[in-house]
């Protein structure tokens, strides 16, 4: 379902932007391995970084180095795992305190073992149970880890497209991004962030509250009040925002 939204805002040069990775930055894949980036993406993050001062980040669930990998050269702030992790501005690692997900392990392999269309994708501060090659596993996987979690109280559960997540309690992608908020470079900038999945609204959430532009990607009920259709609009949208910067401080320059 697509619900009307107004066409985003450009970022200006005193904005601190945003990105999450899957279904934003790159269109979904089968499988968290065969995604794939367009080569006219890197240069164009890296272009955004300088224009906006360093006021760039990546928001993702994916882990900070997986996204490093994706993107090199190019080192990005980066909140990974939803929130679990961080590489602030000034590429320090934050991690949270109830990082070690090993003790789930023995119970999701089993389960994945069982049920072969279910793929578990072990990540440093979360384990994740992908059923996008089998949807009527869905119920399977959400009891599976619920029961899991009922002696783990410090431990919650993510849901996104064809996946469900455990994640220390407390790690959010809202709070990832009130904590880069207020540090330089991005400290007393207005917040853009763009995402598509459900773990990105409490990302839009605080982004509303700190009066900045939360963006939708494609389909799906949001609280962000703009939406973008599809990745490939988005990265028309990102081209425009440093086509947009760069005029700005020639500009600035020429004054
Ligand atoms: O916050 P994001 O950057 O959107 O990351 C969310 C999860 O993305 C990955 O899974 C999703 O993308 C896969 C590749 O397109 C797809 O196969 C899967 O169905 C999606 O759920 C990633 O594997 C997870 O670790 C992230 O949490």
């Amino acid at each position: 379902m697509s619900i009307s939204r107004p066409i985003p805002p450009l970022p200006s040069p005193d904005a601190a932007v945003f990105l999450d990775f899957d279904g934003t930055l790159v269109d979904l894949a089968r499988t968290p391995d065969s995604v794939v980036l367009p080569p006219e993406l890197v240069p164009v993050l890296r272009s955004l970084h300088i224009l906006l001062d360093g006021a760039l980040a990546i928001v993702t669930g994916r882990e900070v180095a997986v996204v490093d990998r994706y993107i090199e050269p190019l080192r990005l702030p980066c909140a990974g795992t939803h929130g679990a992790q961080r590489r602030d501005g000034r590429g320090v690692y934050i991690s949270s305190p109830a990082t070690d997900p090993t003790k789930f392990v023995d119970a999701i392999v089993q389960l994945a073992q069982d049920n072969p269309s279910i793929f578990m994708e072990s990540k440093k501060c979360s384990i994740a149970l992908h059923y996008r090659a089998d949807p009527t596993l869905e119920t399977l996987c959400l009891q599976a880890m619920q029961e899991l979690l009922l002696d783990h109280p410090d431990w919650t559960l993510v849901r996104g497209k064809y996946v469900v997540e455990v994640l220390p309690k407390g790690a959010s992608k809202g709070a990832a991004i009130k904590a880069f908020m207020q540090e330089p470079p991005f400290k007393g900038r207005r917040p853009f962030f763009a995402g598509d999945d459900l773990s990105d609204e409490s990302g839009f959430g605080v982004v509303r509250e700190l009066q900045g532009v939360g963006i939708k990607v494609g389909a799906g009920m949001s609280i962000a009040r703009h939406r973008i259709d599809s990745v490939q609009d988005f990265h028309r949208w990102l081209h425009k925002a440093c086509a947009q910067l760069q005029a700005m401080r020639k500009k600035e320059v020429m004054r």
